[in-house]
């Protein structure tokens, strides 16, 4: 079990950029840090790994504390891999070398099967003799991955790890990752700015803003119960409406402000009055753009709606907001 606890770190005097954080992590689970960029995602990894130390709090691993780099003589957990987001790749070697790297030379025939699994994981057996430098992003990345598995560490730190990888790699890569993780007892932090790296397979999430945790759980509940819209703009668009300037939203509902997503809203006889400002093709349906006075506001529909047409809405579920 991994627990940090209360932890704090500024780079420089003038600004705290880890602000208290605290969670715990149990063997083999993971937890994604989602928060935009510059909230501080990656120095909570770095803090973890210990290749920076924190100025306040603890962190142990089963019961044991972490020293951090002040006071490790080598900076970085030996059980704990971190996957930086500029990959630490050697160039010049070739795609088996770099995963090979980490991999005992005692049984020649067993490394070279473990090589070539851990690159048929990552989809990238093809390129085996070509040096890393030639590669693209996404492969670079898709290497890296398959190094950091190479020796199974206990703690995976994951810093953007999917950014370069395109959608269709990307679903067939977070399956083969996650799963092996799990299989192998892996534990995950992921810090990511996209909600969609981990929602599906987060056990937690930890939605960071200035350096601190703005709320916790699992992604299911947090989607579902956003306690402000910092969180909320992470999953995406949605519309914010107040009794006051909306009253037709409000006729079965007691908030004074909700926060409700695309899905959430449809068209009506009667309701709220709305013009269509634009249609997006989204494959299965639309993301409708629509305005009401001066709230933007989106809703799914299965048509496409002319820019201009007006129609009413109506909600059949929201959620409550803070602020
Ligand atoms: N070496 C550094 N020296 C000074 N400030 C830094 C340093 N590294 C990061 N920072 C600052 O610390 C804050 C948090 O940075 P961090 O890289 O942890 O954010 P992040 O959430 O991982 O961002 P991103 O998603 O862009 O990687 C930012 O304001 C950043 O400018």
């Amino acid at each position: 079990m991994l627990e940090v606890k209360n932890i704090s770190f500024s780079y420089t005097p003038e600004k705290k950029v880890i602000n208290s954080v605290s969670f715990n992590l149990e063997q083999g689970k993971m937890m994604a840090l989602i928060g935009e960029s510059g909230s501080g995602k990656s120095t909570i990894l770095k803090l973890i790994y210990g290749i920076l130390s924190s100025e306040e709090g603890e962190i142990y691993y089963n019961n044991t504390k972490l020293l951090g780099c002040k006071e490790n003589l080598v900076p970085g957990e030996p059980e704990f891999k971190y996957l930086e987001q500029d990959f630490g790749l050697m160039p010049y070697s070739t795609v088996g070398e770099n995963v090979g790297n980490f991999i005992s030379n005692i049984n020649r025939g067993e490394k070279e099967e473990r090589i070539k699994f851990l690159l048929n994981l990552v989809e990238m057996t093809d390129y085996i003799n070509m040096k890393a430098n030639d590669l693209s992003g996404g492969q670079k990345q898709r290497v890296a991955l398959a190094k950091v598995l190479a020796h199974p560490p206990l703690l995976l730190l994951l810093d953007e790890p999917f950014s370069q990888v395109d959608t269709f790699k990307k679903n067939i890569l977070k399956r083969a990752v996650f799963d092996f993780a799990k299989e192998n007892n892996i534990s995950i932090i992921l810090a990511t700015h996209e909600v969609e790296d981990a929602w599906a397979f987060a056990d937690e999430m930890a939605i960071i803003k200035d350096g601190k945790i703005e709320q916790k759980g699992n992604p299911s509940y947090i989607y579902n119960n956003p306690e402000n819209e910092y969180v909320a703009h992470l999953f995406g668009e949605h519309t914010i409406f107040n009794k006051e300037n909306e009253p037709e939203i409000f006729e079965e509902i007691e908030e004074d402000r909700i926060l409700v997503y695309p899905h959430q809203i449809y068209i009506a006889d009667e309701g709220l009055k709305v013009k269509i400002l634009r249609s997006y093709f989204l494959g299965s349906h639309y993301l409708i753009e629509c305005i009401n006075k001066l709230n933007r506001i989106w809703f799914t529909c299965p048509i496409f709606l002319f820019t201009g047409q007006e129609f009413y809405i109506k909600v059949n579920k929201y959620q409550k907001i803070s602020n």
